[in-house]
Order: C-alpha cells, then sequence, then structure tokens
C-alpha cells in the first residue's frame, strides 16, 4: 500500500482505469470481430474502433501499461490503413481481429515506476529572518535597526569577535550586513568570515556597507560572498528590498491550470499530479464550457487535448485565440499524435508546445511548470509598474472587478483599501524628487510584506495606491492597515539634508450592498480617504466617522 497520499490517489485512479478496461477491451474486441463478419459496415465502425484506440494509446502509457500503449498505437496505424485501403481480402481483418483480441493479455501488470513529483510551488508563509548587523557608526546602526524591526526583522549584533563562529551556527540566522568600509571592525572580520562561509554547505546572504565604492572595494565584497552593495548614505529602502529578496521564499501564487480534457481517468490523474506540484488545475470536460471557465478561473496555462468528440483541441485553441485578451496564456497540446507534420500543423494555427501522450508524472510537472513560470514573468513584465513592482492602474481595477465579482459569487466577503502618502508634495519640495521616489518604494515594499499573496495591490496613481483583500472583512481590513499605517510611520527616512518621517492615509470600503459593483466600492474607498485626509492624515477610515 503506499504510504503518501498522492501515490495513493494514483494507485486508486489505476485501479479505476483497469476496472474499465476489463470491461472495454472486450469490447473493442468484439467491434474487430463484427467486422470479419460484416466487412461493409467497416466505413462507419472503423472510425470508430481507430479512435477507441487512440485514447487507449494516449492513457495506456500514463496508467503503467507501456506495451499496451505501444500495441493499441499500432493497432490505430493499423485501422488507418485498412481505411484508406479497404482491402477485400478477409486476412487483414483476420489480423486486426485477433490482434485486437491479444490487448487484453497485455493488461498484466507491469512494473509500475512511481515517478517522483517535484517540489510543490506554492511559498510557505514568510520566515521570521534574523540579521546580524556589523556597523560601528552607531547612528547608522540605530537606524538599521529601527527601519529593519519595522520591516519583521531580528536583528543583533556581535559584543566580541570570537564570537562571529558560534553566531554563524545559529538555526535564528539568516543574513549577515556588515560594513566593510576600511578600518571598521568588520572589515577586520572579513578574512574569517570569508573562511568560515565556505566551510558552510550554504554561505549565509551577505550585504555589505561601505564608505567606499570603488572597483576593488565592491570586488572584494564580492569575493567574500556579497550578494548586495549599499554605499554611504544607505538606501534602506533598497538594503530591506535585497534582504527581503534572499531571505524569504518565492511569494508567487500558485500557478494555475485548465485542463481540458474528455477523458476522465486521465484528467484526473493529471490533476492529481500537477495538484501535488503546488499548481491549482481546474477542469474542463465540456468544451463548451471552455469560455467560461476561462472567464472565471484566469489561468496562467491551459492543457489541451487534441481528439475530443465533435471538437478538436486545434479548433478550441483558435477559439481562445480569436480572444486578445488571453492572448498571453500558453496552450499546450497534450495528444497522443506522434505525426510530427501534424503537430506542426496544429502549432501554426494556434497553441505553443505539444507533448504527447502518454507522458511521465516528473516531465508533465516540468513541462507545465517551465511554461506557466515564463507566461507569469512576462505577464508581470506587462502590468507591472517599474519603480514598485505593484500592479499598475488598468490592471489593478482589473483585479478588483474580478475579486469582486469572485466574492459575489462565493458570498465571500471582500475590502478594498485606497492609501494616499501625506503631504507628499512637501517631501518632494524639501528632499527632491528622489527621495520621494525611494518613499513610494518603500510604502510599496511593506504593502507586499504585510498583505497576503492572495491580496492584490497596485500603484494606483503617482503617490496613491489601492489593494483588494478577498476573504476579509472591512473591520479586519482596517486592523490590518492600522498596523501597516503604524510600521510606516515609524520608518526613518535619511537624507543628506538631514531624516524625516512619512505617513498615510486610507479608507477602506466592503461589499455593503449586494448589488455593488467594483466602481461602488473604489468610489467608497476615495470618499473615505478623502475623509481621513480632511481629519488630520495619518488615519484608516473604514465607516464614515473618523477612527485613528
Ligand atoms: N517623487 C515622486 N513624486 C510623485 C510621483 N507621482 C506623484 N508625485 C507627487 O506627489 C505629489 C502629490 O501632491 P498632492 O496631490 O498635492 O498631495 P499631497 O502633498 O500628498 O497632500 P495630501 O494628499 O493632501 O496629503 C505631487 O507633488 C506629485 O508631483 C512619483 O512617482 N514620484
Amino acid at each position: 500500500m503506499p504510504d503518501n497520499p498522492l501515490q495513493a490517489q494514483l494507485a486508486q485512479l489505476q485501479d479505476d482505469w483497469l476496472q474499465r478496461l476489463r470491461i472495454e477491451l472486450p469490447r473493442l474486441a468484439e467491434q474487430a470481430n463484427a467486422l470479419i463478419r460484416q466487412p461493409d459496415i467497416a466505413p462507419d465502425a472503423l472510425p470508430l474502433l481507430r479512435d477507441q484506440l487512440h485514447k487507449l494509446a494516449g492513457s495506456a502509457g500514463t496508467f503503467g501499461y507501456p506495451a499496451l500503449g505501444q500495441a493499441a498505437r499500432e493497432l490505430e496505424k493499423c485501422c488507418q490503413e485498412l481505411l484508406r485501403q479497404s482491402p477485400a481480402d478477409l486476412s487483414a481483418w483476420h489480423k486486426l481481429a485477433s490482434d485486437v483480441d491479444h490487448l487484453q493479455a497485455l493488461l498484466q501488470p507491469e512494473e509500475f515506476q512511481a515517478t517522483p513529483i517535484l517540489e510543490p510551488t506554492t511559498a510557505p508563509e514568510r520566515l521570521q529572518v534574523g540579521v546580524l548587523v556589523i556597523e560601528d557608526d552607531g547612528g547608522l546602526l540605530a537606524d538599521i535597526d529601527h527601519t529593519l524591526s519595522n520591516y519583521g526583522y531580528n536583528t543583533f549584533g556581535l559584543n566580541a569577535p570570537e564570537q562571529l563562529a558560534h553566531h554563524l551556527q545559529s538555526a535564528q540566522l539568516n543574513a549577515l550586513l556588515i560594513d566593510i568600509s576600511p578600518g571598521s571592525s568588520g572589515a577586520q572580520l572579513m578574512p574569517e568570515l570569508t573562511r568560515l562561509q565556505a566551510e558552510r554547505a550554504q554561505p549565509l546572504p551577505l550585504l555589505a556597507i561601505s564608505n567606499q565604492r570603488d572597483f576593488a572595494t565592491q570586488l572584494e565584497a564580492i569575493r567574500a560572498g556579497a550578494v548586495g552593495f549599499f554605499p554611504t548614505p544607505v538606501d534602506l529602502i533598497a538594503l530591506e528590498d535585497c534582504l527581503n529578496r534572499y531571505t524569504q521564499p518565492h511569494q508567487d501564487a500558485a500557478y494555475r491550470v485548465l485542463l481540458v480534457d474528455d477523458d476522465q481517468a486521465l484528467a484526473q490523474r493529471y490533476c492529481a499530479v500537477l495538484q501535488a506540484a503546488g499548481m491549482l488545475v481546474d477542469w474542463v470536460q465540456r468544451p463548451e464550457a471552455l469560455l467560461d471557465r476561462l472567464h472565471d478561473f484566469h489561468p496562467d496555462l491551459v492543457l489541451m487535448d487534441i481528439h475530443m468528440p465533435d471538437y478538436s483541441g486545434i479548433e478550441l485553441a483558435q477559439l481562445i485565440r480569436l480572444n486578445d485578451h488571453w492572448l498571453r496564456i500558453p496552450i499546450i497540446y497534450l495528444s497522443a499524435e506522434t505525426d510530427s507534420s501534424q503537430q506542426l500543423a496544429a502549432l501554426l494555427k494556434a497553441g505553443d508546445d505539444f507533448v504527447s501522450k502518454p507522458i511521465s508524472d516528473q516531465t508533465l510537472v516540468a513541462t507545465v511548470y517551465a511554461r506557466a513560470q515564463r507566461a507569469r514573468l512576462v505577464s508581470h513584465a506587462l502590468t507591472r509598474d517599474s519603480m514598485t513592482g505593484l500592479l499598475k492602474h488598468a490592471d489593478i481595477k482589473e483585479q478588483v472587478e474580478l475579486e469582486v465579482e469572485r466574492a459575489r459569487r462565493q458570498q465571500l466577503p471582500v475590502s478594498i483599501a485606497m492609501v494616499d502618502l501625506d503631504h507628499f508634495k512637501r517631501v518632494n519640495d524639501n528632499y527632491g524628487h528622489a527621495v520621494g521616489d525611494t518613499v513610494i518604494r518603500a510604502l510599496a515594499s511593506l504593502l507586499r510584506q504585510r498583505l497576503r499573496r492572495i491580496d492584490g495591490i497596485g500603484r494606483y496613481g503617482g503617490e496613491e495606491f489601492v489593494a483588494v483583500l478577498p476573504n476579509c472583512t472591512s473591520q479586519d481590513a482596517q486592523d490590518i492597515f492600522d498596523q501597516i499605517r503604524e510600521a510606516f510611520a515609524g520608518l526613518v527616512f535619511r537624507t543628506a539634508d538631514g531624516n524625516f518621517q512619512c505617513t498615510f492615509s486610507a479608507g477602506i470600503s466592503a461589499c455593503e450592498a449586494p448589488d455593488w459593483e467594483c466602481e461602488d466600492l473604489l468610489e467608497v474607498a476615495d470618499q473615505r480617504l478623502y475623509l481621513a485626509k480632511r481629519n488630520g492624515r495619518n488615519q484608516v477610515i473604514c465607516r464614515h466617522q473618523a477612527r485613528t
């Protein structure tokens, strides 16, 4: 009995498939025998037999019976040939019937090779990160501590140089932040640190600070294993961004795969395998439902069977391509078709790739994963604001629409937050536009870090942001945004013209009537944001009364 849930599920699916085949194979043999008795029914009966053999050729290998799949493929070709020639000589029909009959003998269990499935792609929740900070400048050290703790990091220092080796073994330490300016205590520790890092299976991410920015200094940092280099005055927001990149797991949401296949047994198996690899899979059995499902499910990728009763996968792929909105979604054909000219013809009409059935679980996961990852990257590049990495105006609006619609369908709450920096014009006027940009990036980074992976966050205007929080009441949204507001107000921005702090105001709305559309929620959130500004700023309002 398999000891892991996926293998148990696959074994059960294989068992079901076998049961069905024990009934279907004798029927196939009977259909082939009927052709000997009445060769004149061949024009109608033979295509049917060929299609069933085609389906068997595609599924048998996947369920651990490659010899049966191979034999079915040969017989499929044989049917095709008979259809073309319609031989009068009965021996060809006898041979076909006997070979189809023989398929049952190939239903003996073969060595079932359970292939390892790739690791799930879903990211775990945010990790608690410990950072060892070695910095002689007390003022800068205080700013680093302050900023990083506002972003949720644990920072600690080194009391004595001989403790370095001990610290590096601690499970609570995830990154190093060291000032390597000439003559500093960090610089003196570098030879020892480089040696200790080399002994580790996985060196800790090292971020270097220095009052020098020349080639030799940066090269020295790289040789000590630095992944980030920050000349003074340190851009603490960029530093946190770099720390986040190297210490947090990949924050992407699970890839969404829409599977279009009429073969229930195979579809269930593909779903189980892809889900076990951390992907979200939706299965369309009836092609008529395809367009609605695309609209509701928003897949990153479509896996399309080619041969289905009444429709071909190529027609369906062309149908998808008629809509510009879905142009970015890769379509991978899954088919028992091995004729490369047919494959090419399919790709020329629509679709992006071809994988032949039977496909191993590992190849399926790797193919889908690689394609979905690339599609996400392209989509990311097109929909993200380059300064903050958040969604652009049109894309966050689209996401709000989508979530409001989904919430209504599922009868779950959804909240919208509209956020605007306070007196931001003064920041630009007093410290310059570049510093203003740093403040915008700081807020974007904090929003990304404090909100959930399923929340959508966008830069709605210059210094205005919109977030959509599915399955979240307005009260919960207010609590979350109050925490973010406090953390943001605590950040200190260091500039050559002095240090300063900045705040934001926010308005929250939720679906307050069953017929509320996206525009209603945005408008009410905007009114509450305006109220928050009028009430004195640095506050979050989720009803028509103020709350600080
Ligand atoms: N640095 C920077 N500034 C921007 C960007 N986009 C918009 N701004 C500035 O943001 C400021 C917004 O100013 P206002 O709309 O008057 O609002 P405010 O000063 O923040 O005041 P309140 O919103 O009433 O608290 C303007 O000075 C814009 O030039 C940007 O991408 N970078």
